[in-house]
């Protein structure tokens, strides 16, 4: 992929979390990376998004060193670069303070599956952090963050659980491109928004059983997925 490529997927990918109404003002970030060269492009930090162009996309390597960059890069870039080298199977990053996943996250509560919308897109609850120390907050916020959501996700497949919630903060997905981590942003929304008011309505729902939810993610994920068309038979 040419990096004039990634940088408009990555800016495509960073619009579309508004127009989802995912962010507002500046919060999040999306980012995606080039797996053939390792070039990572992130939206630049503090710009506001009605004004953001691909060119002022910053594109960096995997251990930080700036390619191309006309602004700094996003303030959650290290968090971004942590993933990518603990997930060699994801190509991009998205970071928002959507509403009621942070509420999750403020709250210290995983979202549990409670129904087959959660399963279709996420197989068991999306894991939260732990907090971070005090040393951590004070010498390596950022890069702490990316370790603790890893050791969320844990022993996971982390393309059959593309979310995790950092404690007191918010909710990072990711996915094989832009678009697949930017849908995943908005699914996770969904679903957190769905578990929130079925929480609220029936205090102490359980989550569905691990073969419903088993069934229903398999439907859409892997080798044996009947869900949707094959190949180009639309
Ligand atoms: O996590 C946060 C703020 O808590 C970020 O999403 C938000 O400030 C956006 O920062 P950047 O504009 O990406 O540097």
């Amino acid at each position: 992929m040419s990096l004039e490529a990634l940088k408009s997927a990555v800016l495509e990918a960073n619009l579309s979390t508004v127009r989802s109404g995912l962010v507002t003002a500046t919060f999040g970030n999306a980012s995606g990376i080039d797996r053939a060269t390792g070039t990572v492009a992130i939206k630049p930090s503090g710009v506001p998004y009605e004004e953001m162009t691909a060119d002022q996309i910053v594109a960096v390597s995997l251990d930080g060193a700036i390619i191309d960059q006309r602004l700094r890069p996003s303030s959650d870039l290290a968090t971004h670069l942590v993933l990518y080298r603990a997930f060699p199977e994801i190509g991009a990053v998205i970071h928002t303070h959507s509403t009621y996943a942070t509420i999750f996250a403020q709250s210290m509560v995983p979202i549990p599956p409670l129904g087959t919308t959660h399963a279709d897109y996420f197989r068991g609850a999306v894991p939260l952090t732990r907090h971070l120390t005090n040393t951590e907050i004070g010498e390596r916020y950022v890069e702490a963050t990316g370790d603790a959501i890893v050791e969320a996700v844990g022993d996971r497949d982390p393309m059959e659980i593309p979310a995790a919630l950092v404690a007191g903060h918010g909710p990072f997905t990711w996915g094989r491109t832009p678009a697949e981590a930017a849908l995943n942003a908005l699914m996770l929304e969904e679903v957190a928004r769905m578990a929130w008011c079925s929480m609220m309505l029936r205090p102490g729902i359980r989550p569905i059983s691990t073969e419903l939810l088993d069934r229903h993610f398999l439907r859409k994920h892997g080798a044996a997925a009947t869900y949707g068309q094959l190949g180009d038979e639309t």
